[in-house]
């Protein structure tokens, strides 16, 4: 065949232009490489930042302790950390016992839990200079008490990390409204807790901190994501902590830790001055609320925060205080119960405790009523997985750019890479055999349009009026319904959310330990 004069082999190609070629295509891979070498050396040097700081406060936090027990060596720390928050708040306002002991005793029990659980982010030595000025909150209802705070509730001069690379040297400005309130009522924030990698998950592990631990076994997660919360409380090193919820946060590390939670509605207690990896997302919405050993002490801090200033700092918030008289009500209720949604079967452990608490409280005089979640695999995927991830999961996986992502996130995260198309097609194959992944795949495509989104929102709205019609219909108090527990092994995440806006909270019933 005859050849075009277009047509020619790579050895008749000039020399010099192959070389050049050769030295363009050898350069762009070097740069390529070097530019991947760099960014994983700023990774590194983000990560070890974060760790020392850490370090470097629990440190200092540690010579604290130790220079007040050789002024003070009489000081009953064992017995200052075992008292209920009543107790406490009592022997505080009396003046048995004082705000700087407090302190101490709880900041030696949560740098001996932390050393056990990995389970503090930051230690806020702040705290000892909020002391002198301690008594001008003489009359707060917290007045002396330490406290704990999640990592994202904004303390200024210090990171919210959300345990991702790019929020690390961004310190608050400013306390977020939470943290004012509550200095403002006497307590003292002295500690910051661990969380997942961006909050949506249900394990608590991250690459700038690590893996926090269960405090009743070792070899399993204390939930996600308040789930240092939960593990410095289950372990006795904080009497009250700030967790966030949106779909079981504060409720899972509770369950798993065996202590109490509350999730008020949201916006019941202001969000402002709070991280998020998925700031803007409006289908289902977060919460701050109160985790600790007991309920009285979850109405104590409800009852602090929802006062004066914090409806004067925050006026998004509708200004309703406590309703102190529903809370000692001994009036009898109508409970509604569900021991099984028909999509999360409880593990018999909960089963059990869900039984005994019914006849507890049938035996106590309270009526019984069945109730079922109305459409509740539409929900969870439909509204929850869908509304979470309405942008396709890209606010989140850009809060991931330029980092590792956390083996405890890496099975959630590789979905959410899939191209839109992939994710519909596996969706449509998967349908028959494996209706719900099918169902997650396509939620995780999120909306389409703006359109779309106010369709959604318009059917959480629907969604959220059919639930409590079905409630009101019933003439329901409350719910009943079991937790998700025990306790899971380490990087296993689980999916168990809420969209609807009756306040859960999560309370235990007795202490599982599985084996
Ligand atoms: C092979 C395909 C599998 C599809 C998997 C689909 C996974 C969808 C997972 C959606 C997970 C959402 C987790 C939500 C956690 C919420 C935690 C929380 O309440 N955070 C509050 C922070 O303030």
């Amino acid at each position: 065949m005859e050849r075009t004069n277009t047509e020619f082999s790579l050895s008749e190609m000039d020399p010099t232009f192959m070389s050049v070629l050769a030295a363009t295509a050898c350069g762009g891979a070097a740069l390529v490489l070097f530019m991947r070498y760099c960014n994983r050396q700023r990774m590194k040097v983000k990560i070890r930042k974060a760790r020392s700081r850490r370090d470097a406060s629990v440190q200092q936090a540690e010579q604290a302790v130790q220079q007040f027990s050789t002024t003070k060596p009489d000081a009953e720390n064992a017995r200052i950390v075992s008292l209920s928050l009543t107790e406490l708040t009592k022997r505080l306002q009396e003046g048995s016992l004082s705000p700087e002991e407090a302190l101490h005793a709880y900041m030696e029990k949560a740098l001996e839990v932390n050393k056990r659980l990995n389970c503090a982010t930051d230690i806020l030595l702040e705290s000892r200079e909020q002391l002198s000025n301690i008594e001008n909150c003489r009359d707060g209802l917290l007045y002396g008490v330490p406290i704990s705070i999640k990592d994202n509730v904004g303390y200024k001069g210090h990171d919210s990390t959300c345990g991702v690379l790019c929020k690390v040297d961004e310190p608050a400005e400013e306390d977020c409204v939470v943290v004012t309130v509550l200095k403002r009522q006497g307590a003292i924030p002295f500690i910051k807790t661990n969380i997942p990698q961006g909050l949506l998950n249900y394990d608590c592990s991250n690459p700038l901190f690590g893996q926090s631990l269960n405090p009743h076994n070792l070899q399993k997660t204390p939930g996600g994501s308040s789930g240092g919360e939960g593990a410095l409380i289950g372990g006795g090193g904080s009497i009250l902590g700030i967790g966030t919820d949106i779909g079981g946060s504060i409720r899972i590390p509770s369950s798993f830790c065996g202590i109490c939670g509350f999730k008020p509605t949201s916006n019941r207690i202001s969000l402002r001055g709070l991280s998020s990896c998925c700031r803007g997302q409006k289908s289902v919405l977060s919460a701050v609320g109160p985790m600790a050993r007991d309920v009285d002490s979850l109405a104590l801090c409800m009852k602090a925060l929802l006062c004066e200033d914090m409806f004067a700092l925050d006026p998004t918030v509708p200004p309703m205080p406590f309703d102190d008289k529903a809370y000692l009500s001994t009036k009898r209720l109508r409970i509604g119960y569900c021991e099984n949604d028909g999509y999360l079967m409880p593990s018999p452990s909960m089963s059990r405790a869900f039984r005994e608490t019914r006849e507890l409280l049938e035996k106590a005089g309270h009526t019984f009523v069945p109730f079922t979640p109305p459409r509740i695999a539409y929900a969870m995927h439909e509204l929850i997985v869908k509304g979470l991830l309405a942008d396709g999961a890209e606010t989140l996986l850009s809060n991931l750019k330029g980092g590792p992502v956390d083996p405890c996130l890496m099975a959630q995260i590789i979905p959410y890479r899939l191209p839109h198309w992939l994710k519909k097609t596996l969706s449509v194959i998967l349908r028959p055999i494996l209706p719900r992944i099918s169902a997650s795949l396509s939620a995780l495509c999120g909306v389409s349009s703006v359109p779309d989104l106010w369709r959604q929102h318009a059917s959480v709205e629907d969604y959220t009026h059919e639930f409590i019609s079905e409630w009101q219909r019933l003439k329901m108090d409350v719910l009943l319904c079991p937790m998700l527990g025990p306790a899971f092994n380490l990087n296993y995440c689980g999916k168990l959310t809420c969209t609807v806006h009756p306040p859960p909270s999560t309370v235990p019933v007795d202490l599982f330990l599985s084996v």
